[in-house]
Formats: C-alpha cells, sequence, structure tokens
C-alpha cells in the first residue's frame, strides 16, 4: 500500500502486497535535469521491503538480504513522457531497535509512503494501521485502516506481487510508475538530494547520541 504525498493538498493512498518483483529493462538517463521524488517504504520486519525495492533498482532477487539498519537508500530514474523522474527510495528497517531515532528523517520532505506487509503473515498486516498511525503522527496525511474493500471504496489501487517471482516483474514495477505518473503531475520541486555519506554520518551521530544519553 503506499501513500503518494501532494505537499499542501490531500493524499492518494495505493495498496500493494508483497509478495516479490523484478525489471524487465534497465536504462539509463541523463540524471542532470530529473525531478527528484522521495518514497519511503516502511512496513513490519521481514515483510520484504528490502528484496522489493532492490528488485526494482537492481532488477534482481536479493538473495540472503539481511535486517536492514537504519536505513537503506535505492534510486531508479525513469523517463516518463520524455521527462526524467528520479525516484529516491529509502528503505527503512522494520525491526524498533534499528529505526531508533532516524525516524524524524525518514518522514522529512517526503513524496509518498509505501506500506509493505507479507501476505503469509497476518500479523504484518495487522500491523498496517500501526505504520498509518506513525505516518500521521509525522503529518503525512490523513489516513484511513487498510483493506481491499476500503481501497476499493476510495478507489485506491492495489498491487498484489512478489520480489521472488521474476513473472511478476511488472507488477512490482506498476507500484511504483504509478505513484511516479501520479508525483510527475505536481508542482516542479526539486531537493536537495543528501548524499549517502552524509546520511551515514547523520545516523552515526545519532547513534552515538543515543549511546551516550543517560535517560
Ligand atoms: N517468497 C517470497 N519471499 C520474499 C519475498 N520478498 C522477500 N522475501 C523473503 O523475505 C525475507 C525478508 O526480506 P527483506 O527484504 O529483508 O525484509 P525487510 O522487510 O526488508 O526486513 P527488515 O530489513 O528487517 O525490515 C527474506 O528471507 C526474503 O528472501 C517475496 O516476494 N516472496
Amino acid at each position: 500500500m503506499a501513500i503518494e504525498n501532494k505537499p499542501g493538498e490531500e493524499f492518494d493512498i495505493i495498496f500493494s502486497r508483497n509478495d516479490s518483483l523484478e525489471l524487465s529493462s534497465h536504462h539509463e538517463y541523463d540524471t542532470t535535469h530529473a525531478r527528484i521524488f522521495k518514497i519511503i517504504v516502511i512496513g513490519d520486519s521481514n515483510v520484504g521491503k528490502t528484496c522489493l525495492t532492490y528488485r526494482f533498482c537492481g532488477g534482481t532477487f536479493l538473495k540472503n538480504p539481511e535486517a536492514t539498519i537504519g536505513v537503506d537508500f535505492r534510486e531508479r530514474t525513469l523517463e516518463l513522457d520524455g521527462e526524467s523522474i528520479k525516484l529516491q527510495i529509502w528503505d527503512t528497517a522494520g525491526q524498533e531497535r534499528f529505526r531508533k531515532s532516524m525516524v524524524e528523517h525518514y518522514y522529512r520532505s517526503v513524496h509518498a509512503v509505501i506500506f509493505v506487509y507479507d501476505v503469509t503473515s497476518l500479523s504484518s498486516f495487522e500491523s498496517i494501521p500501526e505504520w498509518i498511525q506513525e505516518c500521521s503522527r509525522h503529518s503525512v496525511g490523513p489516513l484511513v485502516p487498510p483493506a481491499q474493500c476500503l481501497a476499493d471504496s476510495y478507489n485506491f489501487p492495489l498491487f498484489e506481487t512478489s520480489a521472488k517471482d521474476p513473472s511478476e516483474k511488472e507488477n512490482v514495477d506498476a507500484i511504483f510508475l504509478t505513484l511516479a505518473y501520479r508525483l510527475k503531475s505536481h508542482k516542479p520541486l526539486r531537493l536537495k538530494q543528501p548524499s549517502e555519506s552524509n546520511l551515514r554520518q547523520m545516523w552515526n551521530q545519532r547513534e552515538r547520541e543515543a549511546a551516550t544519553c543517560q535517560c
């Protein structure tokens, strides 16, 4: 499920259920003039967030992924109707102990949120309202509980896909392309993109602060 954050406007929500993803082809585009959109991917630990984003950005199924610590960054530039659109994808840690104080940064200047749950894990589905509440706490749009009927009643698209099954690759692309097309129609917005080393530095700094905190 994904929420598209249109700054200053109402939100659209896209539901997605993860059971896999892969890319049919990869093209390199000139990213110099690309508009950048930040998308965060959240959900319980072990639901496949890393594999989903890796499939979209890397084109393959990531075998033996390790638990995400803090956040991992991936990006992919798309050519949509002759325009370069760069999706900067933040793959966040599902485990609370690995999220720590980075949470504020996850939600800063976010354009869209993808909620991921595992179709074989009821608890990961039942956690979705909590993830939605977390977004609400960080002012990411008015949110509603997830369900197919709700998706239908709000006319939100629902994607069910698998990062593992190559035949599902179009469905994975569909999640991100749907967001990209919707984001593309927004007013031009260029983000100053933090470098990975800056973000790592920020994360390490927070770790040090947390380690020395007496409370
Ligand atoms: N069958 C199947 N397994 C998957 C799929 N996507 C991921 N997995 C498996 O699910 C497990 C967890 O995948 P991750 O992508 O690391 O999960 P995550 O949500 O990023 O986990 P955290 O980093 O802890 O938040 C791994 O063993 C993957 O091989 C999928 O689409 N189908």
